[in-house]
């Protein structure tokens, strides 16, 4: 058993908008250390934590966490499309040991996957097929929230298992931190809208889907020059969290209110979900150290925009 873990937020603003180019400075040597580690450990598997925005996972039926047995990328914002390289048995051999712990895991045998899943497997190996690759889809952007307690929860079962296996495992969490970019929500939707979270109506059509990105796009860009009327960054908060993570002690977070996390750091703050997850299964397996450390509020990103790299102490 070994097992290692890369956290980050994602964006997919990245190949959408100019950044400055000290912050671009930065992010390339962020994703050159999340490379070398990553090539260093060479996993045998990558087990993802990721979340959705409404392209796999709908009000239909929402569930607060979901593995799928098999997966496939849809490729919104230019990532990379097609079906994901999942080995079942390990898969299967997670959702038993979670649920054999009393946390309910949802199972899909058709997950649909969007840039939340697959935009670290992006920057790391330039191809989702790469490794052999367990999707977690952890609800983050669709109210009501579990809370963080039962996130930490899901997150030790996993690595207890995960300890278990004969295999180098890299943890993956994709989220966060601090933002609040415009994914439409239930509580002010239009009809349209309502439509589109619930999942009716099939796949969006070519035009719908860059009407959708046009508009986080042109949101993004705004919000940069400081005219946007979404929620800022919160730095303290996000440091705070970083801090927590760091710790190795994660129980901090099972006072954290759903409602407080939406209101200091915006409605898409709970992709942090999918990182407490990651941070909880490395520590189920004994004491972890924080190798590598990236933080910077960056606007034009519409993110507290964190990557962090850990392994057993
Ligand atoms: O348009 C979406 O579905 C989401 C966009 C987005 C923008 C900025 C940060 C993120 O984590 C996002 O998912
Ligand atoms: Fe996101």
């Amino acid at each position: 058993m070994t097992l290692a873990l890369l956290a980050t937020s994602h964006s997919p603003l990245l190949d959408h908008v100019d950044l400055p180019a000290d912050v671009s400075g930065e992010l390339t040597e962020a994703f050159a250390q999340a490379r070398a580690f990553v090539h260093d450990f060479d996993p045998d598997v990558v087990v993802n934590f990721g979340p959705d925005h409404y392209n796999g996972f709908f009000y239909r039926l929402m569930p607060p966490f979901c593995i799928g047995y098999a997966a496939e990328s849809i490729g919104d914002y230019g990532s990379q499309a097609g079906p994901l390289n999942v080995p079942e048995d390990i898969a299967r051999g997670i959702a038993e040991a979670v649920i054999a712990e009393g946390v309910d895991l949802a199972v899909s045998l058709d997950m649909q996957v969007d840039h939340g899943a697959v935009q670290p497997m992006e920057i790391v190996y330039g191809d989702i097929t790469a490794k052999p690759f367990v999707p977690i889809f952890m609800n983050s952007v669709a109210p009501p929230f579990t809370p963080l307690a039962r996130v930490r929860r899901l997150g030790e079962a996993a690595g207890r298992h995960l300890a278990t296996l004969d295999r180098k495992v890299l943890l993956i969490a994709s989220g966060g931190l601090s933002h609040d970019p415009p994914v439409p929500r239930l509580s002010n939707a239009t009809a349209d809208q309502r439509r589109m979270l619930m999942g009716e109506g099939g796949p969006l059509t070519p035009e719908a889907r860059e009407a959708r990105q046009q508009r986080v796009i042109s949101a993004a860009r705004e919000f940069a020059a400081g005219t946007a009327t979404i929620q800022d960054l919160a730095p303290e908060w996000d440091r705070e969290l970083l801090r927590i993570l760091a710790s190795g002690d994660l129980s901090p977070f099972d006072a954290w209110d759903p409602g407080e996390m939406t209101r200091i750091a915006g409605n898409s703050s709970h992709e942090v979900r999918t990182w407490i997850a990651a941070y909880a299964a490395l520590g189920a397996a004994g004491p972890y150290s924080v190798r590598y450390s990236y933080y910077r509020p960056i606007r034009e990103l519409i993110a507290g925009f964190a990557l962090t790299t850990a392994t057993p102490a």
